[in-house]
């Protein structure tokens, strides 16, 4: 498959959120990325219900939630009503991820994890069969705007060989930092889904940044 553009809303101008969800719509951006924080597992809050109920209200195309929140199986159905295609939480925020990953199904949302920058891929040996994507970060979450790690082109790398081991299906997003100076090498190397929130809103034409992103 050729790769997917996700660009991150939480970049965008939250008092015209709907003309911003409107451009990519017509965009050829794939998924919406809906950061959500909690003030606990990453020192910031991003927003809640009522806003992504709102980017629901005006999206064409998928909701990709990021979940950057501790105990995020507490509000896995309320992010279902809240419009959630698919559900991302984080590894190191789950005590019993295998439960999460399968209530996330159940709920009929695909089922991602995410790492942060120190976690091991290895650590999703016993899961990897059971997700729809792993999004590796490549910044500490809790803000946009930051520079990329360069430690993630090995990540992407090792979890493709987990992939390919496990037969897992598996995609692979990037989340943090991506732009045009990173993108396509990130693309050689097998990422899936790039996840952009400043290269794209910052930019002068946020269409065609995407345009660019999709046809690196
Ligand atoms: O999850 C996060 C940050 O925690 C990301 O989704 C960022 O929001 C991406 O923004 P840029 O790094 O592309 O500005
Ligand atoms: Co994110």
């Amino acid at each position: 498959m050729s790769h997917l553009i996700a660009p991150s809303i939480l970049a965008g101008n939250f008092a015209y959120l709907q003309k911003d969800v409107e451009m990519l719509n017509k965009s050829e951006a794939d998924w919406i990325h809906v950061d959500i924080m909690d003030g606990l597992f990453v020192p910031n809050i991003s927003f809640g219900f009522p806003v992504m109920d709102a980017i629901k209200k005006y999206a064409s195309i998928p909701l990709s939630v990021h979940l950057m929140i501790i105990k995020p199986e507490r509000f896995i159905s309320r992010f279902k009503k809240s419009g959630a295609d698919h559900l991302i939480v984080h590894y190191e925020a789950c005590t019993h991820l295998h439960s999460t990953i399968q209530k996330i199904k159940s709920e009929g949302m695909q089922a991602g994890v995410a790492l942060n920058p120190h976690t091991t891929v290895n650590h999703l040996d016993d899961v990897i069969t059971d997700i729809d994507q792993v999004l590796i970060m490549s910044v500490n979450p809790g803000f946009g705007g930051q520079n990329f790690i360069k430690n993630t082109y090995r990540k992407i790398e090792q979890t493709w060989n987990l992939i390919d081991k496990r037969g897992s299906s598996a995609v692979i997003g990037i989340d943090g930092g991506v732009d045009l100076t990173n993108a396509s090498k990130l693309v050689e190397l097998g990422a899936d889904i790039l996840v952009a929130g400043s290269a794209i809103f910052k930019s002068d034409n946020p269409n065609k940044t995407i345009s660019t992103l999709k046809n690196i």
